[in-house]
């Protein structure tokens, strides 16, 4: 049983842990001069760290193109499919395994300590591993837990997740849904550690926030009940999962060949842990987590894992969760509609919405080469009208359907107080560019809205369309 733990007597620490990170909103102030410096402290802080916990790699470390994705891995030679890229003792990691207790490596840990071992309100496993990373930041979880979160962890004036967001932040996203959880998730962890919870500056979230973000976008299910922090495996971007990729110009029917995604948009790699108790001596001993290749991969190409796996996040989780969004459309992503019985009694008939888009439209919304579109077609109540002759009528039910389903979306589009053109400017060219480096905040609110507005646009349209019928 776990218990809340009182910080106050923690506050000297933290304070240590404030001095000895980087000052915060530091970017602003950044010439590319010092930006290359801090790059290349952080590789030479990755390389030395690796060595200290015995990681065996072939993977370092770079700063990767895409929108305010910060660091990543790369590959420093050609792999083969199969072939393990990088391999980190479980002895370096933080572990919470509800069968095997708690491991991570030596040294005082009092937060985590403090919150695992209560006695009244268990805490959740991501609570515990966000102590942990405190205790890290204080120096509490020994010299390579304090260089880890300072050097290799992103600065919290960085971080792109809403629940680190103040109101001002939370309001670019233009969403009101994703604010109101980002406020209930802020109020969740100021009822269980107030002390905590003091932001580090105007706009800038508090130590305690910056510590459950990383764990929410770099902490891993490692078991049935196990969860871990794996410091250098937590260093890999996502890209889509495989078997989530839509197939390549195949010759089928019913539409033009499609071209497949470049390859840096699909994972390369996996994480796996070993079976427990593979290695020899004490517990954990021996046992490891590891990157292994999905496919063959070249020198220099980045190493990416799916954090979604084949059925994929809605765009409101990726951000919610991760603090980003696919660029460029999300088939799994879906428009949140309310659909009271009158309507589920009415769906949209597939069979007019195919005609509506014509043959080759319709096949790439099935196959999601058109991820907008895929998604769109999902969110809606749809019947499959079986073969007709000629062209198909729509029930007068499923006209009203669309109509009613249209004010949704409009009403969700109206919430938007900029316009996606000029949304999609910000982001552009070297002007974007700019914005994601100097505020990646804002960049990825811009991006989730953008994301958003093209998938409302294109559901209003076919809705639209639908219901001129
Ligand atoms: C597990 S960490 C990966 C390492 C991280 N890029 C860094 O600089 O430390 C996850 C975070 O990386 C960023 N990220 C990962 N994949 C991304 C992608 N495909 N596009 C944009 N950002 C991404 C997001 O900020 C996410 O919260």
């Amino acid at each position: 049983m776990l218990k809340t733990v009182s910080c106050r007597e923690n506050r000297p620490a933290l304070q240590h842990a404030r001095a000895r990170r980087r000052p915060v909103c530091r970017a602003a102030a950044q010439t590319p001069h010092s930006l290359a410096e801090e790059l290349q402290a952080a590789r030479d802080t990755y390389r030395s760290l690796a060595e200290a916990a015995r990681v065996e790699t072939s993977l370092d470390l770079r700063q990767t193109d895409g929108v305010s994705a910060g660091l990543g891995l790369a590959a420093t030679r050609p792999h083969a499919k199969n072939e393990v890229l990088m391999r980190v003792p479980r002895s370096a990691a933080i572990v919470l395994d509800y069968d095997r207790g708690l491991s991570m490596p030596p040294a005082r840990w009092p937060r985590l300590r403090g919150g695992a071992s209560s006695s009244i309100d268990p805490l959740p496993w991501d609570i515990l591993q966000a102590l942990a990373l405190v205790d890290g930041l204080a120096g509490d979880g020994g010299e390579f837990w304090a260089r880890y979160c300072d050097v290799l962890l992103p600065a919290p004036e960085r971080l792109t997740l809403p629940m680190c967001w103040e109101p001002q932040r939370l309001a670019q996203l233009q969403h009101r849904d994703i604010a109101t959880a980002a406020e209930a998730q802020q109020d969740r962890l100021m009822g269980l550690f107030p002390e905590l919870m003091e932001p580090l500056a105007p706009d800038v979230p508090s130590w305690f926030q910056w510590a459950f973000a990383c764990v929410r976008s770099r902490a891993f299910r490692a078991g049935p009940d196990a969860f871990a922090f794996v410091p250098f495996l937590d260093l890999a971007n996502h890209a889509d999962a495989p078997q989530a990729v839509p197939p390549g110009p195949s010759g089928a029917s019913g539409g033009a060949a499609t071209p497949a995604p470049p390859s840096n948009q699909v994972a390369n790699a996996d994480f796996r842990a070993s079976p427990a108790g593979a290695g020899s001596g004490e517990a954990g001993a021996g046992e490891y987590f590891e990157l292994y290749a999905l496919r063959d991969i070249v020198a220099g190409e980045e190493v990416t894992i799916s954090y979604a796996g084949p059925e994929g996040y809605t765009n409101q989780r990726f951000m919610a969760q991760y603090g980003f969004v696919p660029v460029g459309g999300n088939a799994a992503d879906r428009v949140k509609l309310e659909l009271t019985p009158e309507m589920q009694s009415a769906p949209l008939d597939l069979e007019v919405l195919q005609e509506l888009l014509g043959d080759a439209l319709f096949m790439s919304a099935l196959r999601g080469t058109d991820p907008y579109l895929t998604a769109a077609l999902k969110s809606l109540p749809l019947v499959d009208g079986g073969g007709s002759n000629g062209v198909k009528a729509a029930t007068a039910g499923s006209v009203r359907t669309a109509q009613a389903l249209l004010q949704q979306v409009e009403a969700q589009i109206a919430e938007g107080t900029t316009t996606l053109e000029a949304d999609e400017a910000l982001l552009g060219g070297a002007e974007g560019r700019a914005l994601a480096e100097a505020d990646p905040r804002q960049a990825a609110a811009v991006a989730y809205r953008v994301e958003r507005k093209r998938l409302l646009d294109k559901t209003a349209a076919l809705l639209r369309a639908y219901a001129r019928r």
